[in-house]
Formats: structure tokens, sequence, C-alpha cells
């Protein structure tokens, strides 16, 4: 674990670490020094003249209060390199998470990095002062102070010495056992935890299906394997626990009996017989203090491990010099892409939408509408063709080049937890106050504010949760055009929205049209006529066919059949309100 956390370390935090290794060993050292001095001592308190024994006092009196200070001082720098290893770690963390591929962030990836940067961070980067300290300490010391016995009587030293061995063995055997034991529990909890948040998510539905629903089973299925897995941990670790004692306390026993045979025997004086005993005893006190820490190290190396994978994922390639787009057109050649790239979503998809121009993409659910827009954004790199903008395959744009080309407005609008202004500027963090309230304007978002207390100023977010959909979306647009970025992917919203935002959206909508290239994953009809070029995917991962409005419905039965279907949902809401 000190190896994965000294390469983590930049120079300050090893440095720090490094302090921090040389002074708990020489804390050891002189804790053992202090322990291995009683024999002496008792050896004197029982001579002849017992005065021999203040010079070892003040000698045990100095290396124990040289133990203590050396102690904290380790402990001052084991905590400023925790400090400074927390920060390294999230930088790294940081940095890799900039690098990764938009698409590589799924609902369970996410939930992996947030338990990582909380919990599993702090953890890992205090670890060598919380827990491996105690383990060393319980390991070390009764180790050394076993080979100075050694040197007094080989006999009893070596006694101490292998029980010292049998009980570090025992104890790594348990920590080991458990340690399976405690990542099966936690696969458990990860699993007992979303089907608990699937049920409150889905209470509607769960409640109309009544009870003893399939919700409520997969509830109960989960909590009776968390507590399962939990119970099995719990009941290793006392099983482990009682091992443990047993053979520190057994090692006690063995060394007692050979330290009385080797006193029969005359092999060793009674004051350093008394002496051993002692630190026998105090040998097996250091030692039983170290399983309960085993914990924290496994959670920490769970922690490590995960750091390993994230920065093992593969990034998308970037190029050195990312080369210059001739104009804001975007053009699929011959595309094929796949989540898994045994099942391609889109399938050899060639289309353009021209510059400046609004293109619509339509098809039905799950034909890889989304997926064009994630493969422009650059999100997801394609298996085979290319995705190119004005002429330039975006893998030779690079990443962050492309995303400057293009502006996203998803449905699922991510809003922070600050004022309504602020979430706006996240589209240009150097735009002025003046340009925020222009783009609210613009995008209709004033009339979202009026109704506020505070105006743009009011704070919104997502445990505030206080705009609806369609003004969350209103939020969004108002990003794109304060960004002003050459292209604008647009999801519309498949729910239906209010009169009054629809409306508002049409208007930023049009806003857009005419000055960018909008490429529209379309669900209404109005935006889908007022394109120029429409795309019309047929579900199997390609494209039907490509034109406008009224050369589809001429030439695609599938685009007339939907343009049909979608036209007779719309009488019958009409007719219906
Ligand atoms: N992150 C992902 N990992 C694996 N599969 C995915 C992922 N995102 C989408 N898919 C799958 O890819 C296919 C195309 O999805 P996509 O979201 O592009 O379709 P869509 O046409 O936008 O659908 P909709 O109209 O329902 O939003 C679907 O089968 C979907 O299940």
């Amino acid at each position: 674990m000190i190896r994965r956390l000294y390469d983590i370390a930049d120079a300050a935090a090893r440095r720090r670490l490094v302090a921090y290794l040389a002074l708990t060993a020489i804390a050891i050292l002189l804790v053992s020094a202090t322990l291995v001095l009683v024999i002496p001592l008792v050896r004197a308190l029982f001579s002849a003249d017992p005065t021999a024994a203040v010079p070892v006092i003040v000698a045990i009196a100095g290396t124990g209060l040289a133990a203590l200070a050396v102690d904290m001082v380790s402990t001052v720098y084991g905590e400023r390199s925790g400090a400074a290893l927390i920060l390294r770690m999230h930088e790294v963390i940081g940095e890799r998470i900039m690098r990764l591929p938009i698409g590589w962030f799924d609902g369970e990836r996410i939930g992996a990095i947030s338990t990582l940067t909380s919990r599993g961070v702090a953890f890992a980067a205090n670890a060598p002062n919380s827990f491996l300290r105690p383990v060393w300490q319980a390991t070390a010391v009764p180790l050394i102070v076993a080979v100075a016995v050694v040197v007094v009587d080989p006999a009893v030293g070596a006694a101490m010495l292998l029980g010292g061995i049998a009980v570090v063995l025992v104890w790594s055997a348990v920590r080991r056992r458990e340690g399976l034991l405690r990542l099966r529990s936690d696969e458990m909890n990860e699993a007992a935890g979303a089907r608990v948040l699937e049920f409150a998510s889905a209470q509607p539905a769960v409640r109309a299906a009544g009870p003893d629903s399939l919700a409520e089973r997969a509830v109960r299925e989960a909590v009776a394997a968390q507590r399962a897995a939990t119970e099995r941990v719990l009941s290793a670790s006392n099983r482990g626990m009682a091992l443990y004692d047993l053979v520190a306390y057994g090692t006690m026993l063995v060394v007692v009996g050979v330290l009385v045979w080797r006193t029969v025997q005359g092999g060793l004086d009674g004051p350093t017989a008394v002496a051993l005993l002692i630190l026998q005893v105090v040998a097996t006190w250091f030692a039983s203090h170290g399983l309960p820490f085993g914990e924290g190290i496994d959670t920490s190396n769970r922690t490590l491990a995960q750091i390993d994978r994230l920065m093992t994922a593969e990034v998308l390639p970037e190029p050195d010099t990312p080369a210059a787009p001739r104009d804001a057109g975007v053009a699929f050649a011959d595309v094929t892409f796949g989540y898994l790239p045994e099942q391609p979503v889109l399938n050899g998809v060639s289309f353009e939408a021209p510059s400046g121009g609004m293109t619509a993409i339509v098809g039905p659910s799950g034909s890889g509408k989304s997926t064009i827009a994630r493969l422009i954004a650059r999100f997801v790199d394609v298996q085979a063709g290319s995705v190119r903008i004005g002429g330039v395959d975006v893998r030779e744009l690079g990443t962050r080049a492309t995303l400057a080309q293009v502006s996203v407005v998803f449905q699922d609008v991510y809003l922070f937890e600050d004022t309504l202004r602020e979430n706006i500027r996240l589209g240009r963090p150097d735009a002025d106050d003046a340009e925020v309230e222009e783009v609210a304007r613009r995008a209709g978002v004033s009339e979202i504010a009026d109704r506020l207390p505070d105006g743009l100023d009011t704070r919104v977010g997502e445990s505030g949760g206080t705009l609806s959909g369609g003004e969350r979306q209103r939020v969004s647009i108002a990003r794109a055009l304060l960004k002003d970025a050459p292209i604008v992917l647009l999801d519309e919203a498949t729910a239906a929205l209010d009169v009054e935002s629809e409306a508002l959206i049409q208007r930023g909508l049009a806003e857009l049209a005419g000055r960018k290239t909008l490429i529209v994953i379309a669900h209404r009809l109005q935006t889908i006529r007022q394109a120029e070029r429409i795309v019309v995917l047929d579900g199997r991962g390609g494209v039907e066919a490509v034109g406008d409005h009224a050369t589809l419905l001429a030439t695609s039965p599938s685009y007339a059949r939907f343009w049909t279907e979608r036209s007779g949902t719309l009488d019958w809401r009409i007719d219906a309100g």
C-alpha cells in the first residue's frame, strides 16, 4: 500500500510520507528499547546493590519520553502526508475524469466515483497513520523484543519469535478471509441500496401494483441477501478474533512453559526470568492491538485498486495539434458504433448536416438518435467510419476542440446548487452579467426569474428541484445561446410541456436557427417541419431516408407513417383537451 501511495503522491506528499515512515520506525525502535531495558532494570533491582537500577530507570525514562515525542511528531507528519495525499488523489482522479470519454460515465460508475472521492480517498490517504501504524506496532514491537530476548536466552527468545510469527500469520489469514467476505457484503449493500432507491423512486407504480409487487419482492430479497452477507462477515470476524486470541495467549503459555523449564534447569536466574515474563505479557498486549485495524487496511486497499482501475480505463486518443474545422457542417461517413462492440447501434450510417442549416433526426425509440448526438460531441468514438465537423474527423479535432464547436441542449439538464444566473453562466464562465441577462431574456428564462423571489439570483438546483422540465430546458437553451458555439445539438423533450414552455422553447429554437448548425433530435411536428433536412433512422442501425418534409412524405413510407401517427396523437390530444 505504501508503494502505491508513494506512486500517487507528488514531491511534497512524498517527503512527508518518507519522514512519517522514518519517524514511525524510530518510534517503534525506541518503544522496543524501552521494553528491553526492563531486563537490566529487574536484574539491578534484585541485585546486591539495587541503586544500580537508577541509571537504568533514567535510560527507560529517556527512551520512553523520546518514543512519545517521536511518535507525536510522526503523527503530525502522518496527518500532513494524509492531507497532501487527499489533495493529490482528488487531483489525479479529477484529471483522469476530465480525460475519460463522457460515454464512460454510466450511473454505476458515477456512484462508485462518488464513494471513492468521498469516503475512499480519505480512508486510503490516512491509512498509514490510522491503520498501518497500530498494525506495525502490534507486529514489530513483539518481534524486535523477541530478537533481543534471543540474545539473553536463545530458547525463550526462539519461543517468543516463533509465537510472534504464528500470531502474524494467523492475523493475515483471518484478515484475508474477512476481507473477501466484506467485499461480497459491500456488493450486497450496493445492490440493496439500488433496489431501495428504485423502490422509493417508483412509488406510484409500486402502489398501483398493490402488495407483494415485483419491486417489493426485489427489495425484500436484496435486503435478506445483504443481512446474510453482513452476518457472515460478523461471524467470520468473531471467529477470527477468537482464533487470534487463542494463538496469542497460547503463545504466551508456551513461552511461560519454556521460561519455567529454563529456570528449573538452571539456565535462567530468577530476576531475568521475571523480566522475560513481564516482556512476554507486554508483547502479547501489543500484539492483541493489531487485528481491529485490518478492516481499515482492506477498505484502503480497495480504494487504491479502484484508483488503479480508473487510471487504466481507456481514454480517447487526443491529437498533438488539433486540426481546424473549415465550417460548422457535420458529416457522418459509414459510421458503425455500439456500446458493446458486438451489438452495433448504428451500422454504416451516412448523412450530412450542412453548416448553418437545421437538421432533424427522427426514428423509433432506441434507433440511435441520442447516440448520434453523443458521437458528434465526441462523448464516445466510432468503431468504424468517421464523424466530421467542418471536414475534420473529430478524432483529429480532439475532445476539447470538438466540445468548443458544440453546444449541447439535452433533456436531462443538470442544475447546480447555485443561482439561476450562475447556472446560465456555466455556458461561458467569463460572460458578464449583462450577457447572462440578455440570453436569459432570449431563451425565456426571464419569465421564470420574474416569478422567483430574487429573480435571476434565486438559488435553484437539484435538491431545490424548483424548476419544471420545460423551465430547465429553457435554462439549457440560455446556456447554449451564451456559449455561442457554431453547432447546437438539441434533444427535444419527449414529455408534454406546458403551453408557455413549449412556446418559449420554440422561440429559443428560432433564435438559434439560421445562425447555427442546428441538429435536433426531434419529437415535435412543428420542429420537424421547420427542418431543412430530416434524417430518418430505420430502427435497425441504418438510415432509411434523408430529405425535407415534403419530399419524405412523398418518398419514404415509414416517414409518412411516422408523420400520420404523430399527427393523429396530436389531434387526439387537442380533441381530449
Ligand atoms: N450507455 C449505454 N450503454 C449501453 N447501451 C446504451 C447506452 N445508451 C444507449 N444504449 C442503447 O443504445 C440504443 C440506442 O439508444 P439511443 O438512446 O441512442 O436511442 P434513441 O433513438 O435516442 O432512443 P429514444 O428515442 O428512446 O431516446 C438503445 O438500444 C439503448 O438501449
